[in-house]
């Protein structure tokens, strides 16, 4: 038996799913032991490497994430809220890391996730990068330091394939800046302006969502005063960021004690 933490990958032959394979498998201090993929997906009882084109990697890929989690010490979830609350107690259960990128989660889904880290480790963010749990920091440096005078717009721009809005990222921007500036974010948001809206609110933040081609992701925190504006942007051009960030959080999770963790507890930020 190795000491290197065996890792489960969820929903594996997704955008991010096959990214997490070819990364986990690459990495030095973990194992790739499992591979999920839903009920009737056309690559469960294939090998995880050969469905990816690849050599054969000796993980079958299973609908059965129970099964998956056996001997496992953590498991990646880029997947759906659904699928991810599902296996917040199979892997709470196995007292497994559950690492989680998924996003479009609601408060509901969220109390099941806090839940399930009463018994294991949890680490969720909207986004694995540190460019962009770095940015969260700035943001709410930059709203407590700027007034009312500045309003503050998010902009986010996705893939065509992206089913959620505003994107996770955008909506832990805009946590930030509402707690920088002080304000309660459900009274301050507001997205999807259309037709007669009347004048800005004040104290209001906006959001606004693109959706097109291949943008991997890219988000924009403007600060928009009378006569200048300030913009704090970050441009994701390749996924292998954020899988990144998640195998450094499944590792940081293993010494851990249970709770519901975010990617600036394994960042130190
Ligand atoms: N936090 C972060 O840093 C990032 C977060 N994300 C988020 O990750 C999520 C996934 O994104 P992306 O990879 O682009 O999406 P994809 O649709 O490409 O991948 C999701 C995968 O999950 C599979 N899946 C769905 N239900 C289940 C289930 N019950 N069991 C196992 N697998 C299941 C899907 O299968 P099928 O297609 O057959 O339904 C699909 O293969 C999104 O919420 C996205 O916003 C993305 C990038 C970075
Ligand atoms: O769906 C995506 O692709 C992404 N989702 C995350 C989000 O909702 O912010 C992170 C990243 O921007 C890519």
């Amino acid at each position: 038996m190795s000491d290197t933490p065996g890792i489960v990958v969820m929903g594996a032959s997704g955008r991010m799913g096959q990214m997490l394979v070819r990364e986990v498998q690459a990495h030095p201090a973990m194992r790739l032991v499992g591979a999920v993929e839903r009920s009737g997906h056309d690559w469960v009882g294939k090998d995880i490497g050969i469905a990816m084109n690849g050599p054969a990697a000796g993980v079958y890929v299973t609908d059965d994430p129970l099964e998956a989690m056996a001997g496992a010490q953590g498991v990646i979830d880029f997947t759906t809220p659904q699928a991810t609350i599902e296996l917040s107690v199979i892997a709470a259960q196995a007292r497994a890391v559950h690492v989680i990128g998924t996003t479009g989660m609601t408060d509901e889904d969220l109390a099941k996730l806090d839940a399930a880290a009463r018994h294991a480790v949890i680490v969720r963010a909207g986004n694995m990068s540190l460019g962009v749990n770095l940015l969260t920091q700035l943001t709410k440096q930059v709203a407590a330091a700027l007034d009312e005078e500045f309003d503050i717009e998010i902009v986010e721009s996705h893939h065509r394939h992206k089913v959620d809005a505003p994107s996770g990222t955008a909506l832990m921007l805009g946590e930030a800046a509402a707690e920088g500036r002080g304000l309660d974010f459900r009274e301050a948001y507001v997205a999807a302006r259309d037709g007669i809206t009347g004048a800005r609110a004040p104290g209001s933040i906006g959001f606004s969502a693109i959706r097109g081609g291949d943008i991997i992701g890219e988000h924009d925190v403007i600060f928009a005063g009378a006569g200048e504006r300030i913009v704090l942007r970050h441009v994701a051009s390749d996924r292998a960021l954020f899988a990144r960030g998640a195998l450094k959080a499944v590792l940081w999770g293993q010494s851990q004690t249970p709770g519901h963790y975010s990617m600036l507890d394994v960042l130190g930020l």
